[in-house]
């Protein structure tokens, strides 16, 4: 007897090569049920890589993985049943209306009228209702996006992977595809996410795992990763034209328009008085100043920078 996993997702040393190129080098981290989960990493980090090889439609050069405890390659129908992924790529049949797309995606999970209704609610949640019976080729690629999120829904997956749904989509698209995950992952669904915009994963994952070539850099709660380095920057504007005194140099992260300075000041080792003290020292005026702490970006270019 199978007795349920407690894990939405279980990636347990996957490794990918193609060629010499390794991909992916021996992953392994779980996603409990009820997640809302970051995947977070660079262009070419292996983000994409994993999420085809959890939907089964790429093999992994070893290692497994295991959707509500079904394993993606032995018991690939039980896994993908319960997974739904929105691809980056607008992949769609142009020679269909929306509505009977969705209906005969459904039909592949072997779904079929008592899962109209769901087709229906998704068509008003995502603003497709006036839509429904228009062809695929001659939608926008907003709306063709709008389609594909329900297409990865329509058999109500408890699982839900996003690889970057919100790249190059207007304000509004985003907008309502978080209500609709928000209220999905409310009611129970795993959701996991990929997305360039930092500040979108800070604000929607309760944790984040940071993947960069091809192996796993980070993965905390947000809270504990952002509380994990110990730093803040201070912006100050010297009057007179004033420069910074050498000693504090090396602090400088970035020089920004309008004669600004970001300094990047570890908590342990440059306590902010001292900074002032160091100016007061060289006789400096300050125009301007404020502080500002790190955010999952600053992390995220701390844990990716090349070393
Ligand atoms: N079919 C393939 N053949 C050869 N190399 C590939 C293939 N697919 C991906 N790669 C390589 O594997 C690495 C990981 O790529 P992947 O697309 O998984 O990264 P990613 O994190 O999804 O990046 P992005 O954010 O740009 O989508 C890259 O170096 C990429 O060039």
């Amino acid at each position: 007897m199978n007795t349920p996993s407690p894990d939405a997702l279980v990636i347990d040393q996957v490794r990918k090569s193609y060629g010499s190129l390794q991909a992916l080098k021996g992953v392994s981290f779980s996603i409990r049920r009820g997640e809302f989960f970051g995947l977070l990493g660079p262009n070419g980090a292996g983000k994409s890589t994993l999420i085809s090889i959890i939907a089964g439609l790429s093999r992994a050069s070893s290692g497994r993985i295991a959707v509500l405890g079904h394993d993606t390659v032995s018991d690939f129908r039980q896994a993908r049943r319960r997974l739904g992924v929105v691809p980056q790529e607008l992949v769609f049949d142009p020679f269909f209306n929306v509505v009977d797309m969705l209906r005969i995606q459904a039909g592949y999970y072997g779904c079929g009228e008592e899962v109209w209704p769901w087709i229906d609610e998704m068509l008003e949640r995502l603003d497709l209702k006036a839509k429904r019976d228009v062809s695929m080729r001659a939608l926008s690629g907003g709306m063709k996006r709008r389609v594909l999120i329900a297409q990865a829904l329509v058999h109500k997956p408890p699982v839900v992977i996003l690889d970057e749904p919100t790249a190059g989509v207007d304000v509004e698209l985003r907008r309502t595809l978080w209500t609709f995950m928000r209220d999905l992952h409310s009611k129970g669904t795993t959701v996991v996410l990929t997305t360039h915009y930092l500040e979108e994963a800070q604000e929607m994952c309760s944790r984040i795992a940071i993947l960069d070539k091809g192996e796993i850099k980070a993965l905390e709660t947000t809270p504990q990763l952002l509380a994990r380095h110990p730093f803040r920057f201070l912006r100050l504007k010297l009057g007179n034209g004033g420069a910074l005194p050498e000693a504090l140099r090396p602090l400088v992260a970035s020089e920004l328009p309008g004669g600004t300075l970001e300094l990047k000041l570890e908590t342990s080792k440059h306590p902010i008085g001292s900074v002032f003290a160091a100016l007061r020292a060289a006789g400096l005026d300050i125009e301007d100043v404020h502080t500002r702490d790190p955010d999952l970006e600053d992390i995220f270019l701390e844990l990716t920078k090349a070393c």
